[in-house]
């Protein structure tokens, strides 16, 4: 099974009809890191929680690990371990508590596993977790995500809110999480250095619609930022335009296959912040 999740199709209404999701669709290969970029309220914590079946979808499918997930399959929701903002870990317990309740919710809880990781991020184990600061308790959470065997993270934000030293801490975790080429990581931040650091795949969304899966070797090697006039633009064949951003005097536009445009026209240096900047902030054919 080379695929860890696939997504087809999702779309998602809350009440009152505001369509949020629409035909949402993107897999992640195993042993790789994908990093979900879009705009505040493009939908990314929506389609976590979709996934991960703690809210309702209105079409479309969701395969872990090659099975359709559904809120009954307990066995697959010990596979995936999760990182939200607000995870409501219970906030009278301390630590060593926790550790207690947790090895008894998790069939392959490993509490030395917890343990490692609870000193790696240098957590106080007497201190109730109520008494957390908000990057403590990421922690915390990234730690409880780690230490059940999970085959798959799903990672809402998980570094905003630590200091750079704590985000460099748990930018290695993850790198070494799919070092075995066995484990995947869903990744959503607004952090662009962070994805740089450590996303192979990148998937950009905008109001509820995937804009683009790309490989960061692909992007960075295939596709290109063009500056172009707008005579130049026109005579780009529409199928290579991902998105285009018209500036006063000449039109930014990312294509997908640099080999098909003409050498003439003009190619900027880019880096994944400006790719999302064009997307989210520029039309699509
Ligand atoms: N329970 C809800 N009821 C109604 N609308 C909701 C609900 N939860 C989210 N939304 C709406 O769904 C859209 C997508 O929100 P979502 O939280 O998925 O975005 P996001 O990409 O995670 O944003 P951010 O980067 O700010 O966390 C937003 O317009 C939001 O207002």
């Amino acid at each position: 099974m080379s695929v860890m999740l696939e997504i087809e199709n999702l779309s998602k209404c809350f009440s009152g009809g505001k369509t949020v999701l629409r035909d949402v669709s993107f897999s992640i290969p195993r042993g790789t890191i994908a990093g979900f970029i879009g705009d505040n309220g493009a939908g990314k914590s929506t389609t976590m929680g979709v996934i991960l079946g703690t809210l309702s979808r209105d079409g479309g499918s969701v395969k872990i690990f090659g099975e359709e997930m559904d809120s009954n399959k307990t066995h697959l929701r010990e596979d995936i371990g999760v990182v939200f903002d607000q995870m409501h870990l219970p906030k009278q317990l301390n630590i060593k508590q926790l550790g207690n309740v947790l090895r008894l919710l998790y069939k392959n809880w490993d509490q030395d596993i917890f343990e490692y990781y609870i000193t790696f991020f240098s957590l106080p184990i007497d201190k109730k977790i109520g008494d957390f600061s908000r990057g403590m308790s990421m922690k915390l959470s990234v730690a409880v995500a780690l230490s059940h065997d999970a085959k798959l993270l799903i990672l809402d934000e998980a570094t905003a809110g630590l200091d750079p030293s704590g985000r460099h801490d748990l930018l290695q975790v993850l790198k070494g999480f799919v070092e075995d080429g066995q484990r995947s990581i869903l990744l959503s931040s607004h952090i662009t250095s962070d994805i740089e650091a450590i996303a192979d795949v990148l998937i950009f969304i905008k109001a509820g619609k995937i804009l683009l899966q790309v490989s960061r070797e692909t992007l960075m090697s295939r596709y290109a930022v063009l500056q172009c006039t707008d005579k130049e633009f026109e005579q780009i064949e529409s199928s290579l335009v991902v998105g285009y951003q018209r500036k006063s005097d000449q039109v930014d536009v990312l294509v997908c296959d640099l080999e098909q445009v003409p050498s003439s026209v003009v190619r900027k240096d880019f880096s994944i912040d400006d790719v999302t900047l064009l997307l989210m902030r520029g039309e699509h054919v």
